[in-house]
């Protein structure tokens, strides 16, 4: 949690002046923000603002975008995805991605380490325990929830320190939800640094430090967490709910 009185931990991803396009259309307009190390950061902003656009420049999986990334001190922007990945940054997209015909452990035995400090399968075993005991179920045959505890947990895999989730949270019932947030306070207290797109905002506020509101391709506002409880008019307003 961010405490005014003590100096701000160092940015470990800054995204400056980044625009993107789909072919014709230009989608981000000059998106800034920055993501303090250690913290739960998250976008939230209504449907096609620009929340899972960002997170895919940011892993470089854009080509036609500019301005500036920068992660840890360098400049990503003109990096292609597998390079972003080594430098220690992973995305779990909302789709999850999840290889239907493999079981649980071949989907995270896939995932190529990429920096040392990756999570070992006993590890995500002692994490998930669900996973340990699906682990060899195949991807068609889990729930929403377990689909989504292996897509973090392979992410968890690759050694990766910055970690992307964009909408953890949709279509899961409340008790899974809540699970999912646990877990994201478990790995901020590993130490992992998070990048949260939701639209489920009572979620968001029980695990982030700060808030970036995102509309038509630009941060328009940022809010800390400690003091939500007196914007919350204002983020409905936003957020349309
Ligand atoms: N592959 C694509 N080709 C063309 N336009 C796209 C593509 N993906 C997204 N867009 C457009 O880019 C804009 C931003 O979409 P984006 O998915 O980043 O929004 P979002 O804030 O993540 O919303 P959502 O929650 O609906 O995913 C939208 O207008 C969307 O229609």
């Amino acid at each position: 949690m961010p405490d005014r009185g003590t100096p701000a931990p160092r940015p470990l991803l800054e995204v400056e002046d980044l625009h993107a396009y789909y072919g014709e259309s230009h989608v981000l307009h000059g998106m800034n923000f920055t993501v303090p190390e250690g913290e739960v950061v998250t976008l939230l902003g209504r449907n096609g603002a620009g929340k899972t656009t960002t997170m895919r420049a940011i892993m470089g999986m854009l080509t036609s975008r500019k301005g500036s990334i920068r992660y840890d001190g360098v400049e990503t922007a003109g990096l292609p995805s597998n390079k972003v990945a080594r430098l220690g940054i992973a995305l779990c997209p909302e789709e999850r991605g999840i290889f239907a015909g493999l079981n649980v452990r071949e989907n995270l035995e896939l995932p190529p380490v990429v920096k040392p400090g990756g999570l070992t399968l006993k590890e995500v075993y002692e994490l998930f325990p669900r996973l340990l005991e699906r682990r060899d179920s195949q991807g068609t045959k889990l729930s929403g929830g377990e689909q989504q505890m292996l897509a973090i947990a392979r992410i968890l895999r690759t050694g990766a320190k910055l970690l992307l989730l964009d909408e953890p949270t949709e279509g899961l019932a409340p008790v899974i939800v809540q699970q999912i947030g646990a877990l994201v306070r478990t790995l901020k207290r590993k130490g992992f640094t998070i990048v949260l797109v939701e639209q489920n905002f009572h979620f968001a506020s029980t695990v982030a430090d700060r808030h970036y509101v995102v509309e038509h391709g630009r941060v328009i506002d940022m809010m800390l967490n400690e003091d939500i409880g007196a914007s919350r008019d204002k983020i409905k307003s936003y957020l349309g709910i």
